[in-house]
């Protein structure tokens, strides 16, 4: 692996962003008619317009040879073939399998894993279809009415994002629950609007140790058993796992597990078993249209050129933005009410994968790596912290994302939202110069001691990035091709900054320590040997429940 400073193509960037880097966009446009044809691209419908940023085809080039000299090519097929890509924890990457879609067979080891990925989806497209016919009956013989899947991280924000995201396709009368925290509150509130004998419950736990996820599941089971006895607990739990013995030792039948593979990231996880709840949700036909989508973009990814790949141009984009013209963070901001999880679904897949700071070889990295990802949907964002994103110090390239057509045609909303992602895309790049503001405030009649005092304050300096991802619907089809966009761009980027995109090392320390908390605050130990921070906030905590 080779650290991306050392590359010929990172040397050429950085002095390319030092003379061209601040062109003013606007420029760019105007001497340029086929800017917007030749930066888009589109996969069948899927049109990304990436020609609102600060770049021009010498800058592509050279974004592109940075791809090809850091090896993007030869570490795709590495991941595609099944190699030991995630190498801190000896694992191969693979959730491109669950979704492929072809008879090609994909070896881990030298076994193909397609015949067990087939028989897991086999196995949900069965278990989906009696729980949606109502053929799947609970202890007490009635059919289930509410499904509630217990996990966090991978194992909830992927499920919970696209069953929100295709709620236009849920059967009605059954609803979907996604409890995560271990808040107690998170299980009263979803509990309060279940029935035991019409509740299933979903554990979705990739190593089945997760402490908020065994903990909801503990209480939901004595919830459930509380009200209809031991015996109902196979009738109303299923675990999705990779952990076969942990799942029999929470007493749920092996029968009723179905299994995933190490192989599978968590934040990776939603085209495994651990989507059960969209294939409950949406039936296992959509599910499959998802997987579909996704297959659609692997296939893009695995065999377009990089000059014309929509993965690996996102990437260059975020790399040029962040380590060359200085970006911190990114924003992305579907104008879609029903993508309104997707950016939190981003926040682990984006900053759990590439939040790390050293190289593969160990060495810490000496650039940048993970941007800080945030978002809302539009148009609610416009009027919370785009101020900043206009006119605010740091520079925030934002990624819009919009359907052509709307699942709900209701008077001028939809034009109304496609008006203001256009209008906010075309703000950013163009801001509004002095001349323009001096114009329109003479024009309002404003005394000329006026104008200029708020001149300052009325400029937008413009000239802002954004990358515009425009698709016909919201369908499973084009939500399965958005996520693994989106999955992609995150391992190009990891590939250049040459980090492991694959493991979350950083999550494990806070959970130790919590381990070593929970019986200070319970039990009559004193506090150990924390920090005085700590040690005061134990002691704090205990006070003001009375105990001390
Ligand atoms: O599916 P599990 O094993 O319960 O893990 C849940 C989540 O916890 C993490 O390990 C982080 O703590 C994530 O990577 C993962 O998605």
């Amino acid at each position: 692996m080779t650290h991306p400073t050392t590359l010929p193509a990172w040397a050429a960037l950085e002095a390319r962003a030092a003379t061209e880097g601040a062109r003013p966009m606007r420029a760019l446009f105007a001497e340029d008619p086929r800017r917007f044809a030749d930066f888009s691209l589109r996969l069948g419908d899927l049109l990304l317009d990436y020609s609102k940023n600060r770049i021009d085809r010498i800058t592509r080039e050279l974004l592109v040879a940075l791809a090809g000299q850091a090896g993007v090519e030869a570490a795709r097929d590495a991941m595609f073939g099944g190699a030991e890509w995630n190498l801190t924890e000896h694992r191969a990457v693979l959730h491109v399998a669950l979704r492929n879609r072809s008879d090609r067979p994909v070896r881990v080891g030298g076994q193909d894993v397609m015949p067990e990925v087939r028989a897991v989806l086999d196995k949900m497209r069965d278990f989906a279809t009696r729980v949606r016919d109502g053929s799947w009956r609970g202890a007490t013989g009635q059919p289930i009415r509410a499904v509630v899947n217990i996990g966090i991280g991978g194992s909830d924000l992927g499920p919970a994002m696209v069953v929100e995201a295709l709620a236009p396709y849920r059967q009605p009368g059954l609803d979907v629950h996604f409890l995560s925290n271990v808040d107690g509150s998170h299980a009263a509130e979803i509990l309060k609007r279940c029935d035991p004998a019409t509740t299933l419950f979903i554990v979705a736990s990739k190593t089945f140790t997760t402490q908020e996820t065994i903990a909801n599941a503990h209480t939901a089971r004595d919830w459930l058993v509380a009200a209809l006895g031991e015996a109902a607990v196979a009738h109303h739990f299923v675990a999705l796992s990779t952990n076969a013995p942990a799942v029999t030792a929470f007493g749920i039948d092996p029968a009723n597990m179905f299994a995933f593979w190490d192989w599978v990231g968590g934040r990776y996880s939603l085209w495994s078993a651990i989507g059960l709840s969209i294939a409950v949700a949406i039936g296992f036909e959509r599910f499959e249209q998802l997987l579909d989508g996704a297959f659609a973009m692997d296939e893009h990814f695995r065999t377009a050129p990089l000059g014309a790949n929509l993965p690996v141009l996102l990437a260059l984009i975020g790399i040029w933005n962040a380590n060359f013209l200085g970006a911190e963070a990114v924003a992305v901001l579907p104008y879609d009410q029903y993508l309104h999880r997707f950016p939190a679904f981003l926040q682990q897949l984006d900053m759990e994968s590439n939040g790390k700071s050293v190289a593969r070889d160990g060495s810490p990295v000496g650039w940048s790596t993970g941007p800080i990802l945030f978002g809302e949907p539009g148009t609610n964002g416009q009027h919370a912290f785009y101020q900043l994103i206009h006119q605010g110090t740091r520079l925030i390239p934002c990624d819009f994302l919009v359907a052509a057509e709307t699942h709900n045609p209701i008077g001028p909303h939809h034009p109304m939202l496609l008006a203001n992602v256009l209008a906010q895309a075309e703000a950013l790049m163009r801001g509004r110069d002095e001349a323009e503001v001096r114009a329109e405030l003479t024009e309002a009649g404003r005394p000329a001691a006026e104008i200029d005092a708020l001149v300052p304050h009325r400029v937008f300096p413009g000239n802002r990035p954004s990358n515009f991802l425009l698709y016909r619907k919201l369908d499973p089809h084009t939500l399965g091709r958005l996520i693994a966009l989106y999955e992609h761009k995150v391992f190009v980027q990891g590939v250049i900054w040459d980090i492991n995109s694959f493991d979350q090392w950083g999550v494990e320390l806070g959970k130790a320590l919590a381990k070593v908390i929970l019986p200070e605050l319970t039990g009559p130990a004193a506090p150990a040997a924390h920090d005085g921070s700590t040690a005061g906030l134990i002691a704090a905590v205990r006070a003001l429940r009375g105990e001390e």
